[in-house]
């Protein structure tokens, strides 16, 4: 039975979807040491945000098939190296979209109206009206950064408040922002208007920082700055200058550098709200993405596509749909150009042809490149890690996209350099989805693929096919069926056979020296 490892706790509906398919362990406060001490004998993770998935674990997974985020950020683990390991990362995109914007709201109106300390000096026994005078947030200026999900709910329910909205996001278009009521504004503009900011965007090397020193300086005295993101979005440093000298009027953060929040100045001021990474915590958005990451590792174990991969390009729910029956097929080809090239690629040119030569059938090439690498690689090689191994190995690979049909709606075309010349192969599906190879080498035949298949190049003369079988049958290898192309009458041909057995040791060296034999290959499908 397959294992899983829960190290962040997790809603107890997660542990009872991994329990339909695998054992589950759920050790949460493991340090680094420990997890890459227990992590090999586990076929999935799963974490929230405490866990910081390394490198060194990665690394130390070798069953590791797929880690779940239960939440949307993934940069607590290292994605590139999961990649490289073949490993599939998911997340939950929108598990806890509502209970992230909601927490973000709930901060900019305890900002607005003193509530952690008024709650607090009421606590104490006190009764000081005066001391918490607050400031509307009706009618002003909110200034979102990153309008995704979490920022476009945001965004609406600040609406509905009768704020205005001023959005940042060079990702989204201006119809977009105006659907959602939003004015799409540059940054400094942002800076310079709003009463109050808050920040949804992910954490990358332009959003590090992007609330520091400099741009402090360009914003209201009067602005309030919210974090619900990422921690290193603001520069903290910064951030306690701006609000010890009162440059800003407040700040909330739930998110920080350092987490959890060690040593920091943030606690000793009063114009700051701090919370411990709660945006996700509700016990809807819990339930939510405990559901969406367990059923993924779940199928995930059970062999089917996850919904939600991060590291899988292109292989979204309808695409997967449109293409699965074509998957197959550029598996298929790939692995059969690879063995009539003779391993050691150097070049693999993709033709996707006919109804899949369209932008969604990318995930095909990846299909075709895990194919050319299976005979290397095995089981190693997946639609995770294909194309870097490809790029790694210094496969060039070309496609291309040709729409008009011939035989079939859509067809799939791979030609292969490599140790034994260049060959191609095409292959196209039958109505009932049986894989067919359509043409090899530029010659035209009609065959499915199978275990053991022989092919010759030939002169089409008279009894060549009889001494092959002869041959064939000698060494007591029996025919399944067997097709020869031809483009002229005598001139070269090609033979394709399928066999039950496999072909004995020096069979193809004999095959080679039949009058007439140019070339003779056999694989193993
Ligand atoms: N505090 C929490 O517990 C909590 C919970 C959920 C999500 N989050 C975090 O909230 C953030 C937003 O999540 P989401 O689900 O809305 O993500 P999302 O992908 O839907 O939206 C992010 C938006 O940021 C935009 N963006 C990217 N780079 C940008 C840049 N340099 N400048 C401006 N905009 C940029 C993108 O175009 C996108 O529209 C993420 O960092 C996520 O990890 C935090
Ligand atoms: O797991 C959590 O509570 C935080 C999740 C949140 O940061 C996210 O990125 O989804």
């Amino acid at each position: 039975m397959a294992k899983v490892l829960v190290s962040d706790s997790i809603d107890p509906v997660g542990v009872e979807i991994l329990s339909q398919v695998a054992q589950v362990d759920v050790k949460t406060g493991l340090s680094a040491e420990e997890i890459i001490q227990i992590i090999p004998e586990y076929d999935a993770l799963m974490l929230r945000s405490s866990t910081r998935v390394t490198k060194e674990i990665v690394e130390a997974g070798s069953k590791l098939q797929i880690i779940g985020r239960a939440g949307v950020g993934v940069d607590n683990i290292d994605v590139p190296a999961a990649t490289r390991q073949g490993i599939i990362v998911v997340n939950s995109p929108e598990g806890n979209t509502i209970a992230a914007a909601e927490h973000a709201l709930a901060m900019m109106l305890s900002l607005s109206r003193h509530i952690p300390d008024a709650n607090q000096s009421v606590k104490a026994n006190k009764w000081e009206r005066n001391r918490f005078i607050g400031t509307e947030v009706y009618k002003k200026n909110l200034g979102v950064v990153g309008l995704g999900k979490i920022g476009s709910h945001v965004a609406a329910v600040a609406r509905s408040l009768g704020m205005k909205i001023l959005a940042y996001d060079p990702f989204i278009s201006k119809e977009r922002a105006d659907q959602l009521g939003c004015t799409l504004v540059d940054l400094e503009l942002l800076f310079a208007e709003s009463d109050f900011i808050t920040l949804h965007v992910p954490k990358t090397a332009e959003t590090q920082h992007l609330i520091g020193r400099e741009t402090i300086a360009k914003m209201k005295p009067t602005v309030r700055i919210i974090n619900c993101s990422r921690g290193g979005i603001i520069d903290e440093l910064a951030l306690i200058e701006a609000l010890e000298s009162g440059r800003i009027a407040g700040a909330a953060l739930d998110v920080f550098e350092q987490e959890p929040l060690g040593e920091s100045r943030l606690r000793e001021l009063s114009n700051v709200i701090l919370t411990p990474h709660l945006g996700a915590s509700t016990t809807e958005a819990q339930v939510n993405v405990a559901i969406d990451v367990a059923e993924q590792i779940r199928d995930v174990l059970l062999g089917l596509p996850a919904r939600s991969a991060v590291n899988i390009p292109g292989l979204t729910p309808d695409v997967m749909e449109k293409l699965r029956p074509y998957l197959q097929l550029a598996e298929t080809m790939g692995n059969l150009v690879s063995q009539l090239a003779g391993g050691r690629c150097d070049s693999l040119n993709v033709r996707l042809q006919g109804e899949l030569a369209t932008k969604d059938s990318q995930p095909l090439v990846i299909a075709a490149i895990k194919g050319l690498l299976s005979q290397a690689l095995r089981e190693r090689v997946n639609y995770v890690n294909a194309a870097i191994e490809a790029k790694e190995r210094g496969i060039r690979v070309i496609e291309t996209r040709d729409a008009s049909t011939r035989d079939y709606s859509g067809s799939i075309h791979l030609e292969a350099n490599g140790s034994m010349g260049t060959h191609s192969v095409t292959g196209a599906l039958l109505s009932t989805g049986e894989i067919r190879i359509t043409d090899l080498d530029e010659f035209p035949i009609n065959v499915p693929p199978s275990n053991h298949m022989l092919f010759t190049l030939h002169q089409d003369m008279p009894g060549i096919i009889g001494k092959i079988g002869a041959l064939l049958g000698s060494f007591n290898v029996n025919i399944a069926s067997m097709q020869v192309g031809r483009k002229i009458i005598r001139g070269d041909a090609v033979m394709a056979l399928s066999l039950d057995d496999p072909l004995p040791e020096g069979l193809l060296s004999e095959i080679t020296k039949v009058p007439g034999i140019r070339d003779a290959y056999t694989v193993k499908l």
